[in-house]
C-alpha cells in the first residue's frame, strides 16, 4: 500500500501541469489494467491517494512507482501488507 502526496509547485506553468495530470491518467489506467495497481482512493480534501499495488517485488514496485510522470513531486509512504490469517475473503 503506498500513499502518495503529489507536491506540483503551486506557480508550475498551467500547461505542464495540465499534460502532466494528463500523463498520470494514462499511466496509472494502464497499471490498473495489468492489475498492477489493484485499487486506488483519493484522500479527500488532499491532493493524495492511496493505491494498492499488486507486485511480485520491491523492485517491481519501485519501476511502477518511479515510473510515475508526476514522481519527482511524489512524497511516497510504503507498508508492506500480506494477507491477514484471520480474513476470509
Ligand atoms: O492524482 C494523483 O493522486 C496522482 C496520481 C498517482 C497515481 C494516479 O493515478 O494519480
Amino acid at each position: 500500500m503506498v500513499r502518495m502526496q503529489v507536491n506540483l509547485p503551486p506557480d508550475l506553468d498551467p500547461d505542464l501541469r495540465e499534460r502532466l495530470v494528463a500523463a498520470e491518467k494514462e499511466y496509472s489506467q494502464g497499471l490498473q489494467r495489468e492489475g498492477k495497481i489493484a485499487a486506488i482512493w483519493r484522500v479527500s480534501g488532499q491532493f493524495a491517494n492511496y493505491c494498492l499495488f499488486d507486485v511480485a517485488d520491491h523492485e517491481e514496485l519501485h519501476a511502477c512507482v518511479s515510473g510515475l510522470p508526476m514522481f519527482g513531486w511524489i512524497s511516497t509512504q510504503v507498508e508492506a501488507l500480506s494477507r491477514h490469517p484471520n480474513a476470509i475473503g
